[in-house]
């Protein structure tokens, strides 16, 4: 009987998901993952540690390491088996991935199933992941689609259940992603809402940087629920104005995406609003090179709400206190100073 070739999967970006990702799919496939840095790549290859961003957890020890684009495409596109190509830099970084990949696309080399990871909005454009890659490569033969949902990477890498959903058109493109990645440790759902899901990933830091300002400002537990739920009826509004499915928003990329990262510390927006609610500049803050997404994520979420008439409190108060001059506490007090309305 003949048993079906390996995928093989290569992961763009060495940080802390890509890497934590990166492991979980060695459990079923051929696995390299590719950095820029090559004094990085080769330490990680040497002590199957990623010290920057994953310090002390060990990783698989099939897991392969390459800082040559190249010869990680290659990976994906010799191969007589399913390849799955996975884009794990920030937003921030995927517009020179899209940009390199499709240099690479027009060379012939051939790629056929891409799924990213990375959550929010171009802070120029304004564009989700899936119009970024559609407008920035030459998507007609490719399946594509993300990757999303509750997430912590330290727990992802040491191996704690974890359930995530891929989002696509492509039915196989969703068959692949839960094939390299279903286990154990990691369930994943399938969803065909790749805008519901987009949104539910861009607009949860936002709300995520809102939670931590409110704790940080030590304004209790009754205004952090007060913010977790009206921030999910904010996020589904502006999803729904863009074509998402209400329904999403109850899922693991919204509702589920959004308790983890407003409420647990190790999420890095969480902690941007936090050290804002006491008193720490943005600028400071993220002097570090710290990524958190929300931040720049608002003014872009802002940007588009206000050209579809969709209103956005939370999201505007967080925009006037990160980068409008005004104090947390007084967006707060305007906040709740807003006139009564419907639920
Ligand atoms: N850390 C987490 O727990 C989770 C993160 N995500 C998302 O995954 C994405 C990546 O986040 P992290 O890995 O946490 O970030 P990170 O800050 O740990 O690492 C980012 C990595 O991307 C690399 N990078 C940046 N621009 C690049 C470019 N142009 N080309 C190549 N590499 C580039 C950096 O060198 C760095 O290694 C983000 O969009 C984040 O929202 C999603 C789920 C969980
Ligand atoms: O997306 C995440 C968990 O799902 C990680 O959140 P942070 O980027 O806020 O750390």
């Amino acid at each position: 009987m003949h048993t079906p070739l390996r995928p093989h999967v290569t992961v763009l970006g060495a940080g802390a998901w890509g890497t934590a990702i990166a492991a979980a799919a060695c459990r079923h496939a051929e696995v390299i993952l590719w950095g820029r840095r090559p004094s990085v790549i080769t330490a990680m290859a040497q002590t199957r540690i990623n010290s920057e961003h994953l310090p002390g957890i060990e990783l698989p020890s099939a897991l392969q390491y390459s800082s040559d684009f190249h010869q990680a495409l290659e990976h994906v596109s010799q191969h007589q088996g399913p390849g799955l190509l996975v884009l794990g830099t920030p937003m921030v970084g995927l517009p020179e991935i899209c940009e390199l990949i499709q240099q690479r696309l027009s060379a012939g080399l051939n790629i056929t199933d891409i799924v990213w990871l990375c959550k929010g909005l171009t802070a120029d454009s304004g564009k989700l992941p899936h119009e970024l890659v559609a407008a920035s490569m030459n998507t007609r033969e490719l399946a594509t689609g993300v990757l999303s949902g509750p997430s912590f990477a330290k727990e992802v890498a040491l191996g704690l259940p974890v359930a995530l959903t891929v989002a696509s058109d492509s039915p196989s493109l969703r068959a692949l992603v839960t094939s390299v990645f279903h286990s154990e440790h990691m369930r994943i759902y399938s969803s065909s809402d790749l805008m519901g899901v987009e949104v539910g990933g861009a607009l949860k830091n936002v709300m995520a940087i809102a939670c931590g300002i409110s704790d940080g400002l030590g304004l209790g537990n009754n205004a952090r629920a007060a913010l977790i739920t009206r921030g999910l009826a904010e996020m589904t509004r502006f999803g729904v104005a863009l074509g998402a499915l209400p329904g999403t928003f109850s899922g693991l990329t919204g509702l589920g995406d959004l308790v983890l990262t407003a409420t647990g510390d190790l999420s890095r927006n969480r902690q941007v609003g936090l050290r804002v609610g006491q008193g720490e500049s943005l600028v400071d803050i993220l002097a570090g090179g710290m990524t958190a997404e929300g931040a720049r994520c608002a003014q872009a979420v802002l940007a588009r709400a206000r050209a579809m008439n969709v209103p956005m409190p939370i999201t505007e108060a967080v925009c006037d206190t990160l980068f409008g001059g005004v104090t947390a506490a007084h967006a707060v007090h305007r906040l709740m100073a807003r006139s009564a309305t419907e639920e």
